[in-house]
């Protein structure tokens, strides 16, 4: 393939969010470099950063450099200080939710994969989790996130709502990934009480007649959440509202073993953002202790975005190395932990040379500059 020109912005947030989107900007950067494509990266701020310098969360100037861009890539947002203040008018979280909804990303895309090198390193049994592969289809930008909110001194309130539109355009995504996959569409909702899941089951049921190669499964999201850990192997692609694909995705990143090999694609009609599953986990802000790949899988689905299927796999096969030779950040390798950022050099090396690098010796010099 020939010279591709793409804009990138990148938003490296809070807490950890800094450091692992440096590490998947180099393996950007070796990507481009390899396969001699041009990415132009501008950075911008976005959550508790943008507060401390602007005042806002989602300041003017990051909204319309995400515009600009091809794509987005964040790392994290939040931090303490807002997280300990239930009072706190102005968070970090409004940015990253003003920014989904100003850029229209309706469908949050979050591969969980139980890696057959780290099956131990999950509290679930090996053979339990082995083979587990599904593919959680969240919607975004709706639901009780988005609907009316309210608050006095004896009463809080956030509204539910969903309409027929936002739950047919993500439906047909997710039944056309399932019809690509294994062909089952499984709808997680709460329809035996909430009236916006029997919305949800009632579309579901009609898209399902354009689908006929896709079987359709309904479950409540309490025993969701229940079989997802007692048989993950079932899924194949699960689509569910807001709220619920929040949390039934952190609870399924423990079938891989680590929250911090999670990452996600929020797309819209018009442009895309990549993201890990995880927070900032401000416990190990500078500490050279979180792991890179969310964010770094999160570049491997940008550049599936761009339809660079030969790149994209070259970082996730780079990324399969990483975790088949150890080579993984403390919580998945207590014994010899290489830092976050020996984590991202052995994978952006990987993608470049396609060969064995000398992993022992300190401060690899890959040639690369950062932009952050
Ligand atoms: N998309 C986002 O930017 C996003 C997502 C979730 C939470 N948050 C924010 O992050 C802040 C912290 O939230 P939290 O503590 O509930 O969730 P978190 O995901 O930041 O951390 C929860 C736990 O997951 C593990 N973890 C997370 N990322 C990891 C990584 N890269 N490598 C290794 N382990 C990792 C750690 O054990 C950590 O204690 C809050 O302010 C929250 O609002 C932001
Ligand atoms: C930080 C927060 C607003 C966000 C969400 O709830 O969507 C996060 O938990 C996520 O999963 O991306
Ligand atoms: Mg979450």
């Amino acid at each position: 393939m020939g010279v591709l020109a793409k804009k990138i912005v990148v938003l490296p947030g809070d807490g950890i969010g800094p450091e692992v989107c440096q590490e998947a900007v180099k393996v950007l950067q070796a990507v481009a470099e390899k396969y001699n494509h041009s990415f132009t990266f501008r950075s911008a701020l976005l959550g508790a950063c943008a507060i401390e310098s602007t005042g806002q969360p989602l300041p003017e100037d990051t909204l319309a450099a995400c515009e600009w861009a091809d794509a987005v890539l964040l790392g994290a947002i939040g931090d303490p200080k807002y997280d300990q203040d239930p009072a706190a008018k102005v968070r970090p979280e409004q940015g990253l939710l003003g920014l989904r909804k100003a850029l229209g990303l309706y469908a949050n895309i979050r591969p969980v994969t139980a890696y057959d090198t780290l099956l131990e390193h999950s509290p679930l049994k090996p053979e339990r989790i082995s083979g587990a592969d599904i593919l959680i289809y969240r919607e975004l930008t709706g639901g009780s996130y988005f609907g009316e909110k309210g608050r006095d001194s004896s009463l809080a309130y956030d509204t539910c709502t969903y309409t027929r539109e936002e739950i047919t355009r993500i439906a047909h995504l997710a039944f056309k990934a399932a019809e690509s996959r294994h062909g089952l569409l499984t709808l997680v909702d709460k329809a035996n009480v909430m009236e916006t899941s029997r919305l949800w089951r009632e579309v579901v049921q009609q898209i399902a007649i354009e689908y006929p190669k896709v079987e359709v499964d309904y479950l409540y999201v309490d025993n969701a959440a229940m079989q997802l850990i007692l048989n993950p192997r079932q899924f194949d692609v699960i689509l569910t509202e807001n709220m619920f694909g929040d949390i039934l995705s952190d609870e399924a990143s423990v079938i891989g073993g680590s929250i911090g090999l999670l990452p996600s694609a929020s797309v819209g009609a018009h442009t895309a953002l990549f993201e890990p599953v995880h927070g900032s986990y401000p416990q190990a802000k500078g500490k050279g202790i979180a792991n890179p790949i969310a964010a770094i899988l999160s570049a491997a689905m940008l550049l599936e975005y761009f339809e660079l299927k030969e790149e994209a796999k070259a970082v996730r096969d780079a990324v399969q190395k990483a975790i088949s030779s150890n080579i993984l950040t403390q919580e998945l390798n207590q014994t010899s932990p290489y830092t976050t950022e020996q984590v991202g050099t052995f994978i952006a090396y990987t993608v470049l040379e396609g060969s064995e690098v000398e992993l022992h010796r300190k401060n690899i010099e890959i040639g690369l500059s950062t932009i952050i």
